[in-house]
């Protein structure tokens, strides 16, 4: 156990009627169809384990649902509106941890989560709260003694931990991971594990891809290798369908 403070607190309360979906999914890229016909539901307190081999689409998922690239076929939605029709109100719905560590290498551990409080932050946070939400997710992750060290700093673990407490400085109800525990020791898995187990207690939603074994009891598992498609030609569609990327 490396924790050493109780779970960050005055996030925002969790909506109970909650849903995330996303029906008849299609995802190109490089000019090759990555998986089809794929839908997902999530309700508060679900995950969604993400399994396939390297290259079956893990990650082009998680972008989609993050909203960092468009499907090039069907739709995904809350229960009040496609992700679409407001993606700024879907992005503050969601947290994206993905391969690479969002840690600015000038500014300290602190001062990296802090930004993200803030840039994050809902109008009536105050500066103490949001300063003690920083504090609380730097302890949870045992990085309180490397709160002013800078993130050049940082080694690959302590960087990937740095990334994961953004989770808890600026909450979400949907937690987007693309392989967490990369890099990351045992006692930090352990961590990350009941970190996340609060999180579905509270009412939030987690889906993440790893080639690991994670602990996410009673998780529904989505094996993207059951979605891959062998043929253009089976969509009726042309290399011209393939959608912009919407960030790298
Ligand atoms: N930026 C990109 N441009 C074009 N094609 C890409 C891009 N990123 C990934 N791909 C392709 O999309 C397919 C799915 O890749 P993705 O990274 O989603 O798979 P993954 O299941 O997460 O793989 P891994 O287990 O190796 O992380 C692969 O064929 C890959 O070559």
């Amino acid at each position: 156990m490396i924790s050493d403070a109780a779970p960050a607190s005055s996030a925002p309360a969790p909506d109970p009627a909650a849903r995330f979906e996303g029906r008849g999914l299609l995802c190109i890229r490089g000019e090759r169809i990555v998986f089809g016909d794929l839908d997902l539901s999530m309700a508060p307190g679900e995950a969604l384990l993400l399994l396939g081999p390297n290259g079956s689409g893990k990650s082009s998922l998680l972008r989609l649902m993050a909203g960092l690239l468009r499907p090039a076929m069907g739709d995904l939605h809350w229960h009040d509106g496609p992700v679409s029709a407001d993606p700024e109100r879907h992005h503050a719905r969601t947290r994206y941890v993905g391969h690479t560590d969002a840690v600015k290498p000038v500014l300290s551990a602190r001062e990296n989560l802090a930004f993200w409080a803030r840039v994050c932050a809902g109008p009536d946070e105050s500066a103490e709260t949001l300063a003690a939400r920083v504090d609380a997710a730097l302890n949870r992750f045992a990085l309180g003694h490397l709160a002013r060290v800078p993130g050049r700093m940082l080694s690959a673990g302590q960087k990937r931990r740095l990334n994961l407490a953004r989770l808890l400085a600026a909450p979400a109800p949907l937690w987007l991971m693309d392989e967490p525990t990369t890099a990351l020791d045992v006692g930090s898995i352990a961590v990350l594990e009941e970190v996340m187990a609060e999180h579905r207690a509270g009412g939030g939603m987690i889906a993440l891809s790893t080639h690991q074994g994670v602990t996410l009891p009673g998780a529904r598992v989505l094996n993207l290798d059951d979605y891959a498609v062998d043929a253009v030609d089976a969509w009726g569609l042309h290399v011209a369908a393939h959608p912009e990327e919407i960030a790298p």
